[in-house]
């Protein structure tokens, strides 16, 4: 049953989010309009996503496409007292609309995996989909800033890339991999480890979206905690399976949609704070790079009006992360050149 006092804290994180604005110089009044565009709305992901949206006062317009199921999410989300407004899309003879005018195009669309497979066998299914609303978003809102969550990120983004360049609008300081929910792990694991309070940590996670690719770099934690190698070992590792453990503890239910739901709005919420100027804006994503020799690679990366304003380096890195970066290279490399290869065909 929910409690008065529930609907209270709800209440009071909506306001505290408006009190931060005028904190910042804005009130909601004069935050610039800004349209917000889930492609996968009516998802696992798409559906608690845009309710968090909905909460969040940067957003003017919130813009819900699917290939079904949208118009019931978008008269739901509608409901909840916040400034935006709400419509829903559905089907691929609503996209155009559903995209025109967006400054931020959030992309949860695809299939999630199932125990047994890995986020590269969801290739198949999920690169035509991204291909498909990529060459839409090229069309109809080439300015926007996208936020790739559809897996294989590490495949996806790449495949993005190559849609936007064949179209004559890439700009790479647009797109983004969301690698955000590997960084909200990171945090919540250490701080159970290192007995710090979990909303004052950070930690960077770098490299990419999946497995080994995953690098948590908790020699740059803080607080600073003295943890033993091999806790550190086990932490990166359980980082690194984050989303299979989620996988197996749904058993044949998809995967992580509402932690993933909270670091996409997280992300998006970082992009919007870029857009209207709010300055060190800084989050981890899969952006196009060259802190490595790999063409796209997560980082620390700030964010501004263009969207990505600097792609940071690395720091210095512990041996064991030193060695961690070198494993995860090949494979890395070889998801991205799986991406732009077909993208090409
Ligand atoms: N980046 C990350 O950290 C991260 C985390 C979790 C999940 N994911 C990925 O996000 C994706 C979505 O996961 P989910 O659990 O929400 O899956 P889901 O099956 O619950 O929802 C996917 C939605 O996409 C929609 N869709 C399919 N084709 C579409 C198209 N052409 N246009 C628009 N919408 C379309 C479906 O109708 C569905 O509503 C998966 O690929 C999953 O692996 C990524
Ligand atoms: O693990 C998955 O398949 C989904 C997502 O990439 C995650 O990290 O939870």
């Amino acid at each position: 049953m929910i409690k008065p006092s529930m609907l209270r804290s709800l209440h009071s994180a909506v306001s505290r989010g408006s009190s931060h604005l005028a904190r910042r110089g804005y009130s909601s009044e004069s935050t610039p309009e800004r349209k917000v565009v889930v492609l996968g709305a009516a998802g696992g992901i798409g559906q608690p996503l845009s309710l968090l949206m909905k909460l969040n006062p940067l957003v003017s317009s919130l813009s819900l496409y699917d290939i079904a199921g949208t118009p019931g999410v978008a008269a739901d989300v509608s409901h909840v007292n916040t400034r935006s407004e709400v419509v829903g899309y559905q089907g691929e003879g609503e996209l155009g609309k559903a995209l025109e005018g967006a400054d931020v195009v959030i992309i949860p669309a695809g299939v999630p995996r199932k125990p047994g497979m890995t986020r590269d066998d969801l290739f198949n299914i999920n690169a035509g989909i991204v291909k498909s609303l990529c060459t839409a978003i090229s069309k109809y809102c080439p300015k926007a800033l996208v936020n790739m969550i559809s897996n294989p990120v590490n495949s996806t983004v790449p495949i993005a890339a190559e849609v936007f360049k064949k179209a004559g609008t890439y700009d790479e300081k647009r797109l983004f991999g969301v690698t955000t929910l590997d960084v909200v792990r990171a945090k919540t694991f250490y701080a159970g480890k290192a007995k710090v309070p979990v909303a004052e940590v950070n930690v960077p996670v770098i490299g990419g979206h999946a497995g080994i690719t995953i690098l948590p770099l908790f020699s740059q934690a803080t607080p600073q905690a003295n943890l033993d190698h091999d806790v550190i070992v086990a932490l990166t590792k359980r980082t690194q399976d984050g989303g299979t453990e989620v996988v197996e503890a749904k058993a044949g239910k998809g995967s992580a949609t509402l932690s993933m739901a909270y670091a996409g709005a997280l992300f998006a919420d970082a992009c919007l704070k870029g857009l209207n100027g709010v300055p060190d804006v800084v989050e981890c994503s899969f952006v196009q790079s060259n802190v490595t020799e790999l063409p796209f690679f997560a980082s620390k990366v700030r964010l501004g009006k263009n969207g990505v304003e600097e792609v940071l380096g690395l720091g210095s890195l512990s041996d064991f992360e030193k060695e961690g970066l070198e494993k995860l290279k090949p494979e890395l490399l070889s998801s991205i050149e799986k991406g732009i290869k077909f993208a090409n065909q």
